[in-house]
């Protein structure tokens, strides 16, 4: 168990951001590893949720990876190990653990529109969401939403969906990710269930299909999709997208489903403001029944300013400190909380012009090619990488990282971050590549 803990954890570090990586498998401890089951407590019901719904699935599919077996992890809280024997638990969690599964059948309960809060970066997805929740399959079709990474796509595109079926409890609604579509669509092959496949995606009212940019490359994905987009689009049902770009900006997506995704209307969701940020911390506190004043969900919100699922985790974090600290939560209880974060990531004395030097040496390139303006995909990437590290390791703003790119707008150093933390997570050459100049920058 040891061994498969650890590989976990380096898979974890490469493809998590720090913040996340210190709130959810940080606090995470294996019990044991028994019957093909890997028991792990989490110290609370929101990280029981969080890993059920976002990590067990990767923890499976790490487990394939590392043994070429089939291990299912079941995560428990403090409490259950006192009172229950995990025996039970593992009966009663072990269906959950394939989020992905999951996924596919229900959409999460608290993806709702209720939940959902309006600023000045997704007001305009928001309505379009509105808009076809009430008028699936006539207005805009399909509705396509693109953003960065953990701006609120996935809630707003399931909110639909809890729409659809308040209104129609028996209507038929799929939320499914790219990935899944794609997994299930080889695994019908592999079984001769085309046609089950076929009947199971063709004959839905609403069809939610998550991140679509993981079809880049998936050729015969690509195909199925197309036919199953062609089928719903004539009987007028419904079909919402959402995806980290445009249509035209995802890198090898055929032209006709290109075009077919501009058929409808596409909405972008931008980083919500301090202000929405706030709103978004208030609204999740009240659900969650804990007591924290203004101030201090202010602070908490002016920390962290371009991801909400990271917003979320800095709250779980001062929350758990507040908590084993038997101290209610203030602005200082709150700095305390997340100062080992910003430590963690800040690397003392590095400057946004040591990191371009190492990167251009790294890339063979110049400071110069980094800081202009020329858009070779051999210079793009260095340059997104050099921004993505400025932003990672030093404490610098996104405007002011912009200013040491040659006077780039803040929106393009946001842009180029989100870019290089998605291809983080699939790409083996940037995992390998950021390794190696993290490494170099810290001698
Ligand atoms: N405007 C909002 N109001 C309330 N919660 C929000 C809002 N935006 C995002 N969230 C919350 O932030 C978390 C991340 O959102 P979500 O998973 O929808 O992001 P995403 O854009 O789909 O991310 P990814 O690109 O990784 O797929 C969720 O818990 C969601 O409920």
């Amino acid at each position: 168990m040891d061994s498969f803990w650890e590989f976990l954890q380096k898979k974890f570090q490469q493809e998590f951001a720090a913040v996340s990586y210190q709130t959810w498998i940080e606090s995470a401890q294996p019990l044991k590893l028994e019957n093909q089951k890997i028991f792990i407590c989490v110290p609370s019901s929101l990280h029981k949720e969080y890993w059920e719904r976002n990590i067990s699935t990767k923890v499976v599919e790490a487990a394939y990876e590392y043994s070429n077996q089939e291990i299912v992890p079941v995560i428990l809280l403090p409490n259950d190990l006192k009172t229950t024997q995990p025996k039970t638990q593992t009966d009663n969690t072990a269906p959950q653990a394939t989020n992905h599964l999951v996924r596919e059948a229900h959409l999460n309960s608290k993806y709702t529109f209720d939940s959902f809060v309006t600023g000045s970066g997704n007001q305009m997805a928001h309505a379009a969401a509105l808009v076809v929740s009430e008028e699936p399959g006539t207005m805009y079709n399909p509705l396509f939403i693109y953003g960065g990474v953990g701006l609120g796509k996935t809630h707003l595109m399931q909110a639909i969906g809890h729409r659809m079926l308040d209104r129609d409890p028996q209507a038929n609604v799929k939320y499914i990710s790219s990935e899944s579509f794609a997994n299930d669509f080889i695994n019908s092959i592999q079984n001769r269930t085309q046609e089950e496949f076929r009947n199971e995606y063709r004959t839905v009212d609403l069809l939610l299909v998550d991140d679509i940019q993981f079809f880049a490359d998936k050729e015969g994905t690509q195909e199925e999709f197309f036919h199953t987009f062609n089928t719903l689009y004539n009987t007028k049902k419904q079909i919402v997208l959402t995806s980290d770009r445009l249509p035209n900006e995802i890198p090898k997506l055929q032209e006709r489903l290109v075009s077919r995704f501009k058929w409808g209307l596409s909405v972008d969701i931008t980083a919500p403001d301090l202000e929405t940020r706030t709103a978004i911390l208030r609204k999740k506190a009240i659900a969650e029944n804990l007591e924290i004043p203004d101030d201090a969900l202010s602070y908490i919100a002016s920390q962290i300013d371009s991801n909400v699922r990271e917003l979320e985790g800095a709250l779980v974090r001062v929350q758990a400190y507040s908590t084993m600290n038997n101290e209610d939560i203030n602005i200082s209880l709150a700095a305390e909380a997340l100062k080992d974060l910003k430590d963690s990531q800040h690397q003392a004395g590095l400057t946004i012009s040591k990191i371009q030097t190492q990167v251009a040496k790294y890339y063979k390139l110049t400071v110069d090619d980094l800081k202009g303006k020329r858009r070779n995909k051999s210079i793009v990437v260095p340059r997104q990488i050099a921004m993505y590290l400025s932003r990672e390791l030093t404490d610098s703003s996104l405007p002011k990282i912009g200013q040491e790119f040659g006077g780039k707008d803040h929106t393009t150093v946001l842009h180029s971050c989100e870019k290089i933390a998605k291809l983080l997570e699939s790409d083996l050459n940037i995992q390998h590549d950021l390794t190696n100049l993290k490494a170099s920058l810290q001698n």
